[in-house]
């Protein structure tokens, strides 16, 4: 909430000259701040030029630097990176650096003035003599600029926003702090907040430092220790609080959390890319951004399953059907190992082999387990010969015969096969077969479901697209099985090894493609990243390409839209942040996962038992209210209880709802009209927001208005918003979504100035 003091000092329409004059004065500051900027800028590219010439080689081309030469190129890597981040930075953070001005008096009551003037900005900035003509809005002294209240000013008169446009002063909004002004404070405009959520929205959010409001202020400066959580109705700010936390924390403890690295999880990759200018306009593009789609290296799902399917996947029980996968041999395991070892016939047959991958598996991951199971297989071989022989061991037979087990050439090849490391892709695909799927989990999810699972898998392996919730359970299945391997490497003779290299010249890679053994295990065949890439027009590859990577992990995580996470999800997540401290941003209202108490579960075991604390909002600066209850009328219908933000700004302008006739046309005219009615009324961004049911007959509609207008389902536009939305037929959105009515009411909160509703039927 804007907090304004004495309002009789306003002077917005009373005095353009004093205002000019205003203007003028911050005019000056600020270009002195430009111009230290400049020196700095000046600095960096000196100390970048130096860094070059460092580790100059009079060698070069001969790939044979001299020692000290080396030594100067680590240095110059390591000045030229630092150089090049600084000078990033300054280039990010250049249009609007300097946005507030605290007028402070330091005197206690009674005393004569002891006056202030401090500026603060995107980042700090000192003059020749060190002293701050700029602090960085992270700072501690910058703190007063969102906390000072006219209840508790912190010593501060006024605090002024600046407005700029580029390295211009183009207007100012004050709030005095104080009942009445000193008589050299001059109180202009009428708040910063009103103008800031008043102007258009673009394609991406913005980053809102010129005006964090107290409450908001104290959750993105809280501890950096334990779980902080952040809850609140649509549109109070929990996204862009979030995000400014994270940029707080590096700059509160950089060594931790940029070598730690911190992780930024949002729903979509339409919400990533929504977001993703926030933290390097901020001067911090050390964040890892993904969505939960993305969250797995070598896997990319962006397609959601319906919602029936993502259920199973995203419960606990699948864990178990996942525990059978983890034992169960690959569809093409050799079923008989047959070899002649130090003269006896070995034959090892199925009930044999697979009490010894029982065996291993139980103290093992699967793909660590190569060398044990060929030890494994050796003790039953021994085993078996003892049975057969009735002379007595001499000493050292058995570590003879194992050695030799061990080496003999038919072993090894059956082992190859017989242990191969699984792909977690290839394990979870298995279940793509009706009957595999039905013996491995009918019994553990019920028939309906196994079947429900198997359908999904084959979709997967129709369109070579994994859906999001799979990237869950290949995670799973990847942190069970262990890392891929390569098995080490076949003895070859001599007249192998230089086919080999001959054959190199001419791309080993594409050679070795499509051999049995590459399709089966899926990797290798194709390379999903660097020189080799292709991309195969048979979906199975697709969805094989490249390899499953081991969780990276994390010193901080920030989770979006935390309602929504699947309590498999919330493993994954587990996974990556296992000694991380936590963000966690949500509204159960607007949740699209039907089970919260399963998540909860799993998501308090992500936390383990560190330290909670709790920040709620309560104003929602997104949405007109007129807008927002139109909204609110809906959600108490179903969710009586749900958290319901007060909206801080009206428009006197009503939702529109316009019927229409259930047909492909009709609904295509209707929609291109309330687009071209509401482009004419807002400035900036327009939603259309369907279900999928018409999507097929809107592609055309919003290809008209270049880039101004986007198409989204009703999923990808949790977290989003834009100046005016069209939502076509409220009822098949509710059908058509996991949390159903919890999703329209996210839909109906998207809009921040006009909202069009075309009731369909
Ligand atoms: N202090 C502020 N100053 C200016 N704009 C703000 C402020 N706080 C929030 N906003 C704006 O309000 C809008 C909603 O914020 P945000 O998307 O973070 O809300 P949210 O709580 O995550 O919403 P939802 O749960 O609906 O996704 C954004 O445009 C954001 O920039």
């Amino acid at each position: 909430m804007p907090s304004g003091g004495g309002d009789g000092a306003h002077l917005s329409a009373l005095n353009e000259d004093v205002v000019a004059r205003e203007i003028a004065a911050e005019q000056a500051h600020v270009d002195r701040v430009y111009g230290e900027l400049a020196k700095a800028v000046e600095r960096v590219q000196l100390v970048h030029a130096e860094g070059m010439a460092r580790g100059q080689t009079d060698r070069a081309g001969t790939g044979d630097p001299r020692e000290e030469e080396m030594a100067g190129l680590y240095e110059r890597d390591a000045l030229v990176f630092t150089a090049s981040r600084r000078q990033a930075s300054l280039q990010h953070q250049h249009e609007g650096l300097v946005f507030g001005r605290l007028d402070l008096d330091h005197a206690a009551e009674g005393q004569p003035a002891d006056r202030e003037v401090r500026y603060v900005g995107r980042l700090g900035v000192r003059d020749d003599d060190y002293e701050p003509l700029v602090i960085d809005w992270r700072a501690p002294a910058a703190a007063p600029f969102y906390r000072a209240t006219p209840v508790d000013p912190q010593g501060v008169l006024r605090r002024r926003v600046l407005r700029s446009q580029g390295e211009l002063v183009v207007g100012m909004e004050d709030d005095l702090m104080v009942a009445e002004a000193p008589d050299d404070l001059v109180v202009v405009g009428d708040g910063a907040l009103i103008a800031a959520l008043t102007r258009a929205r673009g394609q991406r959010m913005r980053d809102i430092v010129a005006t964090i409001q107290q409450h908001q202020d104290e959750a993105i400066r809280a501890s950096a220790r334990g779980v902080t959580e952040i809850t609140g109705g649509p549109g109070t700010g929990k996204t862009v609080v979030a995000l400014h936390r994270a940029a707080y924390l590096l700059y509160s403890d950089r060594r931790r959390f940029e070598s730690g690295g911190v992780l930024v999880v949002g729903p979509s990759a339409a919400y990533t890319a929504y977001i993703e200018r926030v933290l390097p306009g901020l001067g911090e593009d050390s964040v890892v951004l993904r969505s939960v789609g993305d969250l797995v290296g070598g896997i990319t799902a962006t397609r959601n399953d319906p919602p029936d399917a993502a259920a199973i996947k995203g419960s606990l029980r699948i864990r178990a059907v996942l525990g059978r996968l983890l034992r169960e041999p690959a569809p093409d395991t050799p079923e008989l190992l047959r070899a002649f070892v130090g003269g006896h016939a070995i034959r090892l047959d199925k009930p044999v082999l697979d009490r010894v991958r029982r065996a291993v598996h139980r103290r093992h991951q699967r793909n660590n387990s190569y060398e044990v199971a060929l030890r494994e297989l050796a003790e039953a071989a021994w085993t078996q010969v003892r049975g057969h022989d009735p002379e007595p061991v001499r000493d050292g037979d058995r570590e003879q015969f194992l050695d030799k087990f061990e080496d003999s050439g038919d072993v090894e090849a059956f082992a190859r096969e017989w242990a191969r490391p699984i792909d977690p892709r290839e394990a979870l695909l298995w279940l793509a077969d009706p009957a595999t799927a039905t013996r491995l989990a009918g019994d553990l999810v019920g028939q309906e479901s196994a079947d429900i699972f198997s359908a999904s898998l084959r979709t997967a392996l129709e369109t070579g697209t994994w859906s999001v919730s799979d990237v869950a359970l290949v995670d799973e299945l990847a942190a069970r099985l262990g890392a891929m391997v390569d098995l080490p490497s076949e003895e070859r003779g001599f007249y192998e090894v230089e086919e080999l290299d001959d054959a190199s010249q001419y791309g080993v890679a594409a050679l070795r493609v499509g051999t049995d053994r590459d399709q089966a295990v899926g990797a290798g065949s194709l390379p999903s990243d660097g020189s080799g890439e292709r991309i195969s027009h048979d979906p199975r590859d697709r969805l094989m390409a490249g390899r499953v990577t081991a969780a990276d992990e994390y010193a901080h995580v920030l989770v979006d839209e935390a309602q929504d996470l699947s309590p498999m999800q919330w493993r994954m997540l587990g996974r990556r942040g296992r000694w991380a401290s936590w963000t966690v941003v949500g509204d159960a209202a607007q949740s699209s996962w039907p089970d919260a108490e399963e998540s909860l579960v799993a998501r308090e075991e992500a936390f383990g038992s560190s330290v909670r604390r709790h920040f709620h909002m309560r104003t929602n600066y997104r949405n007109a209210r007129e807008i927002f209850e139109y909204a609110e009328r809906l959600i108490r219908r179903y969710v009586p209880d749900a958290d319901i933000p007060d909206a801080v700004r009206d428009t006197g302008v009503e939702p529109r709802e316009v019927p229409v006739a259930a047909e492909g046309v009709a609904v295509a005219e209707a929609v291109a009209a309330a687009v071209e009615e509401l482009s004419e009324e807002v400035a900036g961004s327009i939603a259309v927001i369907a279900p999928q049911r018409w999507t097929p007959d809107l592609a055309g509609v919003v290809g008209r208005h270049d880039g101004r207008v986007v198409l989204i389902d009703p999923l990808s536009s949790k977290g989003l918003e834009w100046d005016a939305t069209v939502v076509v037929d409220p009822e098949a959105i509710i059908e058509e979504s996991p949390g159903g009515p919890r999703v329209l009411y996210v839909v109906l909160t998207r809009a921040a100035h006009r909202m069009t509703v075309l009731q369909v039927g």
